[in-house]
Order: C-alpha cells, then sequence, then structure tokens
C-alpha cells in the first residue's frame, strides 16, 4: 500500500506580501526557501496541524483562509498542499524560532527574488494572484 504523509505549507499574507521562510535544516534544504508548515499527525486536521506549525515555527497566532487549489510531490511519501493564512489580531511578528534562519514578507514583484526549493515553485506560482486579491 502506498503511504502518503501531507505536508501542510502556509501561504502567510499580511499587506499584500508573502512570507518566505529560509530553511536551516536538513543539509540538503538548508539555505533554501519555503512556505512555512510541517508533517500533518495522525488524526489531526491540516488547518489544525498549520496553525500548530506556525505557533511553534515562528511563534504567530494566525488562521487559515482557503485552501491553494492542487497537491505537490516532495519527496516520497511527502505531498505538499497549501492553505492562505492571516496573522490574528494581536499576534507576535513572525521570528524564525525553528527550522529556519531567516524569513521575508516579499512583495508580488519580489517573490523570485528568493531560491525557493524546487518542489515549491509550482506552489508558490499558484498563490501568486491571492496576494492581489486575497486575504488582507
Ligand atoms: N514545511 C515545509 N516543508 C516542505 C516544503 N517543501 C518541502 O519540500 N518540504 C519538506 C521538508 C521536509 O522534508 C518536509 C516537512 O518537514 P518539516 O521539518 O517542515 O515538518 P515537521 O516540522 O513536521 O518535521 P519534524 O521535525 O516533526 O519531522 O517537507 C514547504 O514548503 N514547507
Amino acid at each position: 500500500m502506498t503511504e502518503r504523509i501531507v505536508v501542510v505549507g502556509a501561504a502567510l499574507l499580511d499587506a499584500g506580501r508573502l512570507l518566505a521562510a529560509r530553511r536551516s535544516a536538513p543539509p540538503e534544504l538548508a539555505g533554501r526557501w519555503e512556505l512555512p508548515g510541517g508533517k500533518v499527525e495522525e488524526g489531526e486536521a491540516p488547518e489544525a496541524a498549520l496553525m500548530r506549525e506556525l505557533r511553534e515555527e515562528l511563534g504567530v497566532e494566525a488562521e487559515t483562509v482557503e485552501r491553494v487549489p492542487g497537491e505537490w510531490p516532495l519527496r516520497p511519501p511527502y505531498v505538499l498542499q497549501v492553505w492562505t493564512a492571516r496573522l490574528c489580531p494581536g499576534s507576535a511578528a513572525p521570528e524564525p524560532l525553528q527550522d529556519h534562519d531567516a524569513l521575508r514578507w516579499l512583495t508580488p514583484t519580489e517573490i523570485w527574488d528568493v531560491d525557493w526549493l524546487d518542489q515549491d515553485v509550482p506552489a508558490v506560482r499558484k498563490t501568486l494572484p491571492k496576494l492581489t486579491t486575497g486575504a488582507h
């Protein structure tokens, strides 16, 4: 049987900008940029996993807004699903507490300035229209 584990990524949006996070580990991914998030645990809803990961990794309180349609293969057995998300009122500003060593808020024209993980590029491309239309 094929095992399949969902990794949830947040397209965290604020004032028309997208948060990108630079991975600090493992060595083969370190230095590349991704959407913050992580693996959904057994019995956990993806949106709940995303809020938990954002709290752990960035120290923020966030809420999901909507699923970005699609699913992107990572290293088997992982697949990436993406939700747009926004900071809750009163949340702390994101900080690279865990898994990351840098964060950047990117405007639409800056999106391709960072070296995204190859497997994240289609997901980021699909998220791009949400920067101008969505999640305020
Ligand atoms: N979070 C996240 N992980 C990604 C992305 N793209 C991508 O290939 N990955 C890979 C990196 C990891 O192998 C895996 C997710 O692992 P993780 O380390 O972020 O998740 P986690 O916090 O649940 O991990 P763990 O330490 O509990 O094992 O998916 C992405 O955009 N966001």
